[in-house]
């Protein structure tokens, strides 16, 4: 158990996020209260049957009033209308955060909705599963996970080490990077990876035909591990594709020109090539296991 870092934290959104923080944190005694407030009333009474937190309502603004610190834990398109809809609560000196994967358009959504006096930092837990909603909400989520802080240059200093205290103290790793960064670096490892997996599987189920079921029937371990990022949510997805356009058509561009390079390998019986791309490939998996990171 740590010393409490706030007295009220404040989740508006409470899905697999969400739920994990509501869950560690209470598990770690870093706030006194934790309440939440979500958008439809299912998914607040699932909450509360869950008992993710002390109590999860409907009414973004009421669960913000005293709270010390607001985490928005909603898809990145939601994050600007719900701020716009709990600015009138957050109360001078609080800390405002949000969990979004992207962090360039969220920071241009919420900022403008922020009333003086309250700190705003911006954050990214860089963990999570294929699975949503409440009852997706894990313990030990974080631990040992990078949490990403993209501070502003006016963001105040002593409410991004309190939020860095916060996701230390849930078992993360952290690091403050630049937002720009943060789009470009996500773009290639998160991004990049979610849009190949819903192709390929999208491609299978394309195939029609008896092929069809014969590709669910003898689903090779390749393919299985995609259909896990495949089945992630497609709201969530949609909105991270809309609000990093730039840098993942960036790095869509040069993924298809080495996808072409591979493919003229196959064609031309270039094996040489084949197997030097795939030594060092594999020598990235070996390191990310290294670093803990797989
Ligand atoms: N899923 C992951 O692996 C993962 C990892 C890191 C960060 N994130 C980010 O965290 C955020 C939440 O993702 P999640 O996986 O917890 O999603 P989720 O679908 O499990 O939960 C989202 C929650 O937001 C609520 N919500 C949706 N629209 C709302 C609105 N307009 N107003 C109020 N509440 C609303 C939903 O009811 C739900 O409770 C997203 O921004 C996502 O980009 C996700
Ligand atoms: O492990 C998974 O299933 C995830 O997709 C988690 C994952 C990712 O690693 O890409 C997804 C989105 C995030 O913003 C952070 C983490």
């Amino acid at each position: 158990m740590s010393e409490p870092l706030f007295d009220k934290i404040a989740l508006i959104g409470i899905g697999l996020i969400g739920g994990s923080i509501a869950l560690e944190a209470r598990k770690r005694g870093l706030a006194k209260h934790i309440v939440a407030a979500t958008r439809s009333p299912e998914t607040a009474a699932l909450a509360n049957k869950l008992k993710l937190t002390d109590h999860c309502g409907t009414d973004l603004a009421e669960a913000c009033r005293d709270a010390d610190l607001v985490i928005v834990c909603t898809p990145v398109g939601a994050c600007g209308p719900a701020t716009k809809a709990i600015a009138s609560t957050l109360k001078p000196g609080c800390i405002i955060s949000d969990v979004g994967s992207v962090k360039q358009t969220v920071i241009a959504d919420m900022a403008p909705h922020i009333p003086k006096g309250v700190h705003f930092v911006p954050a990214h837990p860089v963990a999570g599963t294929e699975n949503s909603g409440p009852e997706a909400a894990l313990l030990d989520l974080f631990q040992g996970r990078w949490c990403i802080l993209t501070p502003l240059p006016d963001s105040d200093a002593a409410a991004v080490d309190k939020l860095e205290a916060f996701w230390k103290g849930l078992g993360s790793l952290v690091e403050r990077i630049d937002p720009k960064d943060h789009d470009r670096i996500l773009a290639i490892t998160s991004h990049l990876p979610h849009l190949i997996a819903y192709t390929i599987v999208g491609t299978a189920d394309d195939l029609g035909g008896h092929l069809n079921s014969e590709v669910l029937k003898f689903a090779a371990g390749g393919f299985r591990d995609f259909t896990r990022i495949a089945a992630s949510d497609p709201t969530m997805w949609r909105d991270v594709f809309m609000n990093n356009r730039e840098a993942v058509l960036e790095v869509l561009q040069r993924f298809q020109e080495d996808l072409f390079y591979l493919q003229r390998a196959i064609r031309w019986g270039e094996g040489d090539k084949l197997f030097d791309l795939f030594t060092r490939t594999r020598e990235i998996r070996r390191a990310l296991i290294h670093l803990h990171q797989a």
